[in-house]
């Protein structure tokens, strides 16, 4: 995990008067502004702060920005920008104090106009879903650079800027912090940038201050609802990107209603992708492109895309399951959408061995089977729907038994978890029911309310013929050994939920923890016990 310090900045950059910034954004002043002063970048975090920054202090849920406003001053920053509660703790420190009514508002804007716009300087894609978003731009990025970019991205795995890389805090960072990465990347001769967009991002006001020229739309699902209260608003805040203050052009996979309402709803041109896994519509006639003859290609699947207008390519990705076709073709479409010529995606995708992309934690083949050991894969799968998907990605190349280790998120979206334990126990044989990250909440009552759906569930299959064992283990690092080391050769092991992680928030502990370190290491007990046998 990175702390708020952490961040890329640019080396150089042209500070900017703090009149002309006043003046630009209509913020009252607390006094007459030095017409010497400046500031060179933007923090939100007084732990980020450097000599000569603008110092934004916000209020939050758990503070203000005002209570750290000394620190900020003492770390060099050269003044405030805050509202009126903040202006009045901010007053004695001796630096100018800037007052907007909503900073939250301003806070993009002012950072992207303190580093000069730097988004204009590359190409951009912003992709925005409840699944899929780290998947759609690792593969946008392997295109970008099969293409000849130098590329950047920014998600929840990681921050990627050319060749400096920095262990990602949020998916969507705050704005100072992205409009400092996006000026590092300019400064870094990176062309285009590749970003996830979070719903909450959004309705926080964090890529404010960024016109994408491609926005891309996976799906929606229940996720979050938490944050957002119900899943209207939950789009509401995505719809946002589709409109000409967030992107220029958009592209939307319509396999479902709320992909078709995205379409219909966004106010910037959009091109509408359909895969076969589009449920209960026309099977494509409507959509602009159009996702065919999808067949097993190595560890994923190959398939034909093709626009209305009867240009078709044929490629593939790595990534098993039919959602890692839409999130691939997503992909395509969206660098044909920015104006990339069609015979030159085809040729980098052939020189690029088709969508290729490693995604850390995204179905990851720990162990590929065989030699007497299950397959085991980590995925990040953490809601319903992901879930669901990614057995139903799995069980066709399962001979045996199909496991699934997985628990559910403490302090989040209570909602689902019943839900969870009933899809899991829908699309496994055997499910262990473990931890995620408890954060501050009970894991032992997060996993009996998995388990009230897994058991409800477990029955109704045992009434129906089908037998599913439901075993409750924790913590998380004995379910997956144990898991490993109680299926067959030919069974396969779904480690999901936590995928990339490698700590787990424990009553406001982070304990190191890696499904794909666990895995491994039971799968080096059964060597041990074949060994020892
Ligand atoms: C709901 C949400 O997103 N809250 C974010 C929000 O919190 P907040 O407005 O309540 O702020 P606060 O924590 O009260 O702090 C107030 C101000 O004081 C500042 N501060 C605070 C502490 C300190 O020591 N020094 C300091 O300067 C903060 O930077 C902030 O400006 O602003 C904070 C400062 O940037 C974020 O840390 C916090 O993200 C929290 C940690 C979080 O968990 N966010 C998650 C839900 C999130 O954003 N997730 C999405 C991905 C969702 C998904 O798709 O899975 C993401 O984009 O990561
Ligand atoms: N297009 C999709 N539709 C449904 N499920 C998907 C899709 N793509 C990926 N998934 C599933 O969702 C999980 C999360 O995928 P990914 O990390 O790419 O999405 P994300 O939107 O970045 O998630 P998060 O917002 O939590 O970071 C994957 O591990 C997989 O199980």
């Amino acid at each position: 995990m990175t702390s708020p310090s952490d961040r890329i900045r640019p080396a150089r950059g042209v500070p900017r008067r703090l009149t002309d910034l006043a003046e630009a954004f209509d913020l009252r002043t607390t006094g007459a502004l030095p017409t010497d002063a400046t500031v060179g970048a933007v923090a939100s975090d007084n732990r980020a702060v450097a000599s000569g920054d603008l110092f934004v202090a916000l209020p939050g849920t758990r503070a203000h920005g005002a209570d750290f406003a000394a620190d900020a001053v003492s770390r060099g920053a050269r003044a405030v920008l805050t509202d009126d509660a903040g202006a009045a703790r901010a007053a004695r420190l001796g630096v100018p104090v800037l007052v907007a009514p909503d900073p939250r508002l301003v806070l993009g804007p002012v950072a992207a106009w303190v580093h000069g716009e730097p988004a204009g300087a590359l190409r951009t894609f912003g992709v925005t879903g409840t699944n899929g978003k780290t998947t759609t731009t690792y593969q946008l990025d392997h295109l970008l650079r099969a293409l000849g970019h130098t590329a950047g991205l920014v998600g929840t795995v990681e921050t990627r800027a050319g060749d400096r890389v920095l262990a990602s805090r949020l998916t969507t960072p705050e704005a100072p912090d992205l409009q400092a990465l996006l000026a590092a990347m300019v400064e870094d001769g990176v062309s285009a940038l590749t970003m996830e967009v979070s719903s909450h991002a959004i309705a926080m006001h964090r890529v404010d201050g960024v016109v994408y020229d491609v926005a891309g739309f996976t799906n929606l699902s229940q996720d979050h609802l938490d944050f957002h209260g119900d899943l209207p608003t939950y789009f509401a805040a995505k719809a946002e990107l589709f409109t000409p203050a967030r992107s220029r052009r958009g592209v939307v996979v319509v396999d479902d209603a709320w992909g078709e309402r995205m379409a219909a709803t966004a106010s910037v041109p959009v091109e509408t992708v359909r895969t076969p896994g589009a449920a209960g519509t026309d099977g494509g006639a409507t959509a602009d492109w159009t996702v065919s003859d999808v067949a097993t290609h190595g560890t994923g699947s190959a398939f034909t895309l093709t626009h209305r207008d009867g240009r078709s390519l044929r490629t593939s990705t790595s990534l098993p399951g039919g959602f890692n076709v839409a999130n691939a073709a997503l992909a395509v479409v969206m660098v044909l959408a920015a104006g990339v010529p069609f015979d030159e995606v085809t040729a980098a995708l052939a020189a690029g061995d088709g969508l290729s992309a490693r995604v850390p934690g995204r179905m990851e083949v720990v162990g590929p089977g065989g030699d007497g050991d299950p397959r085991v894969v980590v995925d990040f799968a953490h809601n319903t729907e992901a879930l669901e998907l990614a057995l139903a990605a799995l069980r066709p190349t399962t001979q045996g038994r199909l496991a699934v280790v997985f628990g559910a998120t403490g302090d989040r979206d209570p909602g689902k978890r019943p839900a969870m334990g009933a899809a899991a126990v829908a699309g496994a044989d055997v499910v262990w029911v473990t931890d995620d990250d408890p954060h501050d909440e009970d894991p032992g009552k997060v996993r009996a309310e998995v388990l009230a759906g897994a058991e409800a569930a477990r029955a109704a299959a045992q009434d129906a013929g089908r037998t599913v064992v439901v075993r409750e283990v924790a913590p998380r690092g004995d379910a997956v050994r144990r898991a490993v080391l109680d299926a067959a050769a030919d069974d396969t092991v779904l480690v999901a939920g936590r995928g990339h992680e490698t700590v787990q928030e424990v009553a406001g502990v982070d304990l190191e923890l890696d499904d794909r370190h666990e895995a491994r290491a039971g799968l080096r007990a059964r060597a041990e016990r074949t060994a020892t046998a």
